[in-house]
């Protein structure tokens, strides 16, 4: 079958119960309402990658929860579970997945974003923490909390993840100049998403619905203490939504009441929030530093050696730069820093001694594969 007629069937306006088994399993059971696809987060990126046949026996779902023998799962008919299997792909909360009548896994689809991280003392295996996000909002407080190392930090793991970045700037009503803090975030990346608001007034945290609108997923990070908490209960709304829950059997067959972490907000977006989001580290995000540190690397590449690290070497294109003022030093301390510490946090114990002394190395790969693209 061609790819085209392969998918003739499917039109990005039919994104409705029609396009999938109408058989929801009769298991699904929930105290939530009911929502369609679209809803939960469906889109053509997905839609596109349905296969006429399988539909005739399996129907589309979206984890919600992950926890230790089964996957939580959303559908249009409520809420159910899946239990799993070795044979199953790894999958995480945000994922789609197409599964049969009788609750047997079917495939999991392609995912448009995804948070990871290394597992804890294993070289390979990656720890899944979110998938199919829209939108990240990177939460910090207009006060002495504010960092921009630490805002240029979670920029390269959402750029890393591929999602789009929306800076959240809280406890507006304790600032009485903005403007040393946007300019601050300016210099990092003109056309960053900024907004300002009051975590405590409802009026001020609707500028964040239009983010969240149906069917966009979206999560927060930052650190403690700047008002992420806040901001979810003002999403939600009505906060029965957050402790919405399902009861399930156990492997014992007890029954457990778990809470899911993908939540519908008051303006019909989801909000994803698990515990994995808020602690994650900058680990393995080489691509995700290049784009945060698009400046740089730019210039990066014309330095006269591709390993160059931007220190003393002769034909330093970056240090001409900060030289110029085109660059700020604190930018420059800011890329090493963070490339030293995603290598070392991604690295095993015995790796790090190795990969200290080869950051040499490193640099001459990232910017050598930067040139690269350039040319290609
Ligand atoms: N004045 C003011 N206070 C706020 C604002 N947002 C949050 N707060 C207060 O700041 C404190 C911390 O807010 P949280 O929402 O708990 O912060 P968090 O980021 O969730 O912190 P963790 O749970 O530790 O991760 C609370 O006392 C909030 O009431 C705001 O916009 N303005
Ligand atoms: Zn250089």
């Amino acid at each position: 079958m061609t790819k085209s007629n392969r998918f003739n069937h499917l039109k990005s306006n039919t994104l409705t119960k029609t396009t999938v088994a109408s058989s929801v399993p009769a298991q699904a059971k929930s105290t939530a309402p009911l929502r369609s696809l679209k809803q939960m987060g469906w889109n053509g990126f997905f839609q596109q990658q349905l296969i006429t046949e399988s539909l005739d026996y399996a129907y589309v779902a979206r984890v919600s929860a992950h926890h230790r023998s089964q996957y939580q799962l959303l559908t249009e008919s409520g809420e159910t579970s899946l239990a799993i299997h070795q044979a199953m792909p790894e999958m995480t909360v945000g994922d789609w997945v197409l599964v049969d009548e009788q609750h047997n896994f079917v495939s999991l689809l392609e995912r448009s974003a995804l948070f990871s991280r290394k597992a804890a003392g294993s070289k390979v295996e990656q720890q899944l923490i979110a998938a199919n996000l829209d939108w990240v909002f990177i939460v910090s407080s207009l006060n002495d909390d504010f960092n921009v190392n630490r805002i240029e930090r979670y920029l390269a793991l959402v750029n890393e993840a591929k999602v789009t970045p929306v800076i959240v700037l809280t406890k507006v009503d304790l600032c009485d100049d903005l403007s040393p803090f946007i300019e601050a975030l300016r210099e990092l990346d003109a056309n960053l998403l900024i907004e300002t608001v009051n975590g405590l007034d409802s009026e001020s945290t609707t500028a964040l619905s239009s983010y969240c609108s149906e069917g966009k997923t979206v999560a927060f990070i930052g650190s403690s203490g700047v008002g992420k908490s806040t901001l979810v209960n003002a999403m939600l709304g009505d906060s029965s939504q957050l402790t919405s829950a399902i009861r399930q059997d156990d492997s014992k067959g007890r029954h457990t009441t778990t809470s899911r972490s993908l939540h519908i907000t008051a303006s019909g977006g989801l909000l994803l929030d698990t515990p994995g989001m808020r602690e994650l580290q900058l680990a393995d995000c080489e691509e995700g530093l290049n784009e945060t540190f698009a400046d740089l690397v730019e210039y990066a590449q014309q330095c006269k050696f591709i390993d160059c690290q931007h220190e003393q070497e002769p034909g330093c294109a970056v240090q001409a730069a900060i030289e110029a003022g085109l660059l700020t030093e604190r930018r420059l301390q800011s890329f090493q820093k963070l490339m030293r510490e995603q290598a070392l946090n991604g690295a095993s114990i015995a790796e790090k001694r190795a990969k200290g002394k080869s950051l040499s190395k490193m640099y001459k790969r990232v910017q050598g594969n930067a040139r690269a693209n350039k040319r290609g």
